[in-house]
């Protein structure tokens, strides 16, 4: 693959990545909620979303989303195939994110045009990503592969590389997170607690958003 791809593919990620300083991961059970949801997590200032596939609505959860809500920019999680890749790219995913990644989503990827955010934990997994020319990776299970600290320790060797965090980070700990330099944006689900959407409750969970960028540069 060529180097101009690779850049190209790096500026595509950051493009979207850095648009805000947190990535709500959503877990969408009732395909009803997905466009309120997704209205009060942009009102309160978080435009780009991620909607995993671990629920029966996700694909259509994200066709409706990126139809109807206007300043909105929703990608998929949890792809764990190339026929995810191209199911979420189907039902209008702006861009695709896994849990870990698989040579066969390496090799998908690079013939995709989906902008793909493949996963790693340990520092042998981020080489693999490198040497398919991949620049920026989610970090995932953030909070139990070695927080902030682990990530800190990254950049040493792989000044090149950025992240998303995602796992086990809430309010609290999202701030160590930004102050690292390798960090693009940092990915969670605090900000969508499961009682507030069974509940419908789309002024708290905007309130919560609103809490998520405030402080931020
Ligand atoms: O489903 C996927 O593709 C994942 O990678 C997992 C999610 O990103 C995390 O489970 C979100 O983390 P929490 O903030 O701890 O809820």
């Amino acid at each position: 693959m060529s180097h101009t791809h690779n850049d190209t593919r790096t500026a595509a990620i950051d493009a979207i990545l850095a648009r805000a300083p947190v990535l709500p991961v959503l877990a969408i059970e009732r395909l009803d909620d997905a466009v309120p949801l997704a209205r009060a997590l942009v009102d309160g200032g978080l435009p780009v979303l991620e909607v995993t596939l671990r629920t029966d609505a996700a694909l259509a959860a994200i066709a409706r989303i990126a139809a109807g809500v206007d300043g909105a920019i929703v990608g998929a999680g949890t792809v764990l195939t190339p026929a995810d890749l191209d199911a979420v790219a189907d039902a209008g995913a702006a861009f695709a994110i896994s849990p870990g990644a698989t040579d066969a989503l390496y090799t998908a990827a690079a013939r995709h045009r989906l902008p793909w955010l493949p996963a790693i934990a340990t520092a042998s997994e981020l080489m693999r990503g490198l040497d398919h020319g991949h620049r920026r990776f989610k970090f995932f299970p953030a909070e139990a592969a070695g927080g902030a600290a682990a990530l800190k320790a990254f950049a040493g060797p792989f000044p090149q590389a950025r992240f998303c965090p995602t796992g086990g980070i809430d309010q609290a700990s999202a701030p160590r997170y930004h102050a690292l330099s390798n960090v693009i944006t940092v990915g969670g689900s605090w900000m969508v607690p499961k009682d507030a959407i069974e509940a419908r409750d789309w002024p708290r969970i905007t309130a919560l958003a609103r809490e998520c960028g405030a402080g931020q540069p």
